[in-house]
């Protein structure tokens, strides 16, 4: 069997998991890998081809972007038009139904596939949202995540002038509200109290409770496991109280580059085009043969 080859670009947190991702998927074999800086080779990645550009790789299927969330549309467009499907785990919940519509247009454009938002949350956790949703279609859904490491959040405070490292922790505060813990060590020459209000008034940050923290050493804070605890209390049809409770505790780069590769897998069974994980039937995102799946899941 010829195998599917998949290109990671960006060679961070999420990157280097789905390395490890692609390595036990039965069907995957790696393409290369793009970086900014294509000399910063480690020891785990010397025997791929590590490139600036997507283009520079060869029969690529499919590109899984591991980049910022802020960096995610640019990179999709580029590896889109270059005829190489996408998936990625842009988590700026307001801005998913525009990247959508942007990538929809470029992939029916050049006959490729971008699935959008595959992570958990967003992501599978969106699945279960809309599993509940049918199941007792009145009601309130709330999603409790954490305590842990808010990989999106921790991105963009290191994007933030004058951060050296960064460390965003979500504490569940009930009620799908959270407070933002966040570390930073700052730059020789930057004011704290300036750097912690451009973190504070960033979007990610914005509408939760925030408290930023000057720390000396951000590595020994850090530990990258998270979770969600969901739940929904509504209505099927007309009987009330129907109860329902989602939980899990999990490494987050972990799952997150699981879900990036089962969403790859499902990217060469759609139509051209973009859609999110709630749009993709559940069946395309795992391994084998339909009927065989059908006999041991239903
Ligand atoms: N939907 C979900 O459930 C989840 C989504 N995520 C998303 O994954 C994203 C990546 O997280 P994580 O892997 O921890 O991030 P990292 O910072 O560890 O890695 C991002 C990598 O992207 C590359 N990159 C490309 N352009 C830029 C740029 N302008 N600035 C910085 N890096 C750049 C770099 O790789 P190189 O040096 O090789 O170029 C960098 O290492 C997050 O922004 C988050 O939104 C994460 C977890 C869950
Ligand atoms: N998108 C998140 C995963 C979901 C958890 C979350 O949104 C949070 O901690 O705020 C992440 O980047 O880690």
């Amino acid at each position: 069997m010829k195998k599917l080859r998949a290109a990671i670009v960006g060679y961070g947190n999420i990157g280097q998991y789905v390395l490890d991702a692609i390595l036990t998927s039965p069907e995957f074999e790696v393409a290369g890998i793009v970086r900014r800086d294509p000399n910063n080779v480690p020891d785990e990645i010397k025997k791929y081809q590590v490139v600036k550009s997507v283009k520079e790789l060869e029969d690529v299927d499919v590109a899984i972007l591991c980049t910022p969330t802020r960096s995610v549309e640019e990179y999709a467009k580029e590896c889109l038009v270059a005829g190489i499907n996408t998936v990625d785990s842009y988590d700026i919940h307001g801005g998913i139904v525009a990247l959508r519509a942007n990538l929809d247009a470029v992939a029916k454009a050049n006959n490729t596939v971008s699935i959008i938002s595959a992570g958990w949350d967003p992501g599978t956790d969106s699945m279960v949202r809309s599993m509940l949703e049918f199941m007792a279609p009145k009601g309130v859904t709330y999603t409790n995540f954490g305590p842990g490491m808010s990989m999106g959040h921790t991105v963009a405070v290191k994007a933030i002038k004058g951060v050296k490292a960064a460390l965003s922790m979500t504490i569940p505060l009930g009620t799908s509200i959270h407070r933002r813990m966040v570390y930073i060590e700052v730059e020789d020459g930057y004011n704290f109290d300036e750097v912690a209000k451009a973190i504070k008034t960033d979007d990610y940050f914005v509408h939760d409770e925030t408290h930023v923290m000057q720390v000396d050493s951000v590595d020994n804070l850090k530990d990258m496991g998270h979770g969600v605890n969901m739940v929904r209390k509504g209505v099927s049809g007309t009987t009330q109280n129907q109860l329902f409770d989602f939980n899990m505790r999990i490494n987050n780069p972990a799952l997150t580059a699981q879900v990036l590769v089962a969403s790859a897998r499902a990217t060469m069974k759609q139509k051209p085009g973009a859609y999110t994980m709630i749009e993709v039937p559940i069946i395309d995102y795992i391994y084998g043969d339909k009927e065989a799946l059908i006999k041991k899941l239903v």
